[in-house]
């Protein structure tokens, strides 16, 4: 069995649920190639499998039938190099923001000594914009600031991989752009490999390399938009006539996995999947 040359990659993953009422299939010989530091952002249906996904490639789960690879190594088991944050993000109340931010250092094995890793932590906190937060305690801040937080816990440990389901799905629009720019920011400052689930497909052009659209359940990867716009970007450039084009394209995407539309009608752009992973 080759190894993957992808820091991300499943190979023909299916897998069904078993339910009282029998099996649910939920995906479908899904493949998907992630190179080492590039963000991959999935957008499909709802309930098309998205959060199935993210289990699997954080070793939660087993596929039934396939593979899933991560940093060249068949995942089998839960792996601890990879950081994840949530629509939800679950701080300890009784821990400063600052012990939020520290605490994978107490679960992973890491060669940071534990003044690095304040050190490490101090430097993010201020990178997203929390300088003078460190002491305060969750409660204290906004939704938006608890995300910033929970987004510096996320990345503490320097993980492989960086599992995003939905983080900015609760927080308002204002807000919500504010943090699209911190994540480039902090993109900028350490590159990392990141697979973000979201609904938005602005979020999604605005942040990813590659945007997977994920077809209807039982999914499998049914288009792959490669975004060509520049790497670090404005919110601005999302009002391009390349970012609008590309939108189109999503769109319609979406409503092919609906149901609601067919490819014959597509905006003309893009890869199909089989052809991006080729
Ligand atoms: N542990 C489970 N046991 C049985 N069925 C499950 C389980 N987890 C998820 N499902 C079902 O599998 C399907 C896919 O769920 P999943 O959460 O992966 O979808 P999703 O695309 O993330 O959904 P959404 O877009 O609504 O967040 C859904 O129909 C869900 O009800």
């Amino acid at each position: 069995m080759a190894s993957s040359p992808y820091m991300i990659e499943l190979r023909e993953v299916t897998h069904a649920y078993r339910t009282k009422a029998g099996p649910l299939p939920v995906l479908d010989s899904l493949s998907i190639k992630i190179p080492e530091n590039s963000f991959a952002a999935v957008v499909g249906p709802s309930g098309c499998g998205k959060s199935t996904l993210t289990r699997l490639v954080s070793g939660l789960m087993k596929p039934n039938e396939g593979q899933v690879w991560l940093h060249s190594q068949l995942v089998t088991s839960p792996r601890p190099t990879v950081g994840m944050a949530f629509q939800n993000p679950v701080l300890l109340e009784w821990r400063t923001i600052l012990q939020n931010v520290l605490l994978p250092m107490e679960i992973v094995r890491s060669p940071m000594s534990r003044a690095e890793a304040e050190a490490r932590a101090r430097h993010l906190l201020e990178l997203v914009g929390l300088k003078g937060f460190e002491d305060k305690r969750p409660s204290e801040l906004s939704g938006g600031m608890r995300q910033r937080a929970s987004l510096c816990r996320s990345i503490i440990h320097k993980p492989d991989v960086l599992i995003l389901d939905e983080p900015f799905g609760a927080l308002d629009a204002f807000t919500r752009e504010d943090l699209w720019c911190t994540m480039h920011d902090l993109r900028e400052e350490e590159p990392f490999t990141c697979l973000l689930i979201t609904h938005d497909l602005r979020e999604s052009v605005f942040l990813a390399d590659q945007v997977i659209v994920l077809s209807g359940r039982p999914a499998h990867a049914q288009y792959v938009l490669e975004v060509d716009l520049p790497g670090k970007r404005s919110l601005d450039d999302l009002y391009s006539p390349r970012a609008v084009e590309m939108l189109a394209i999503l769109r319609h995407q979406i409503q092919v996995a609906q149901g609601r539309a067919t490819d014959a009608d597509a905006p003309l752009d893009g890869h199909p999947a089989a052809e991006a992973h080729a």
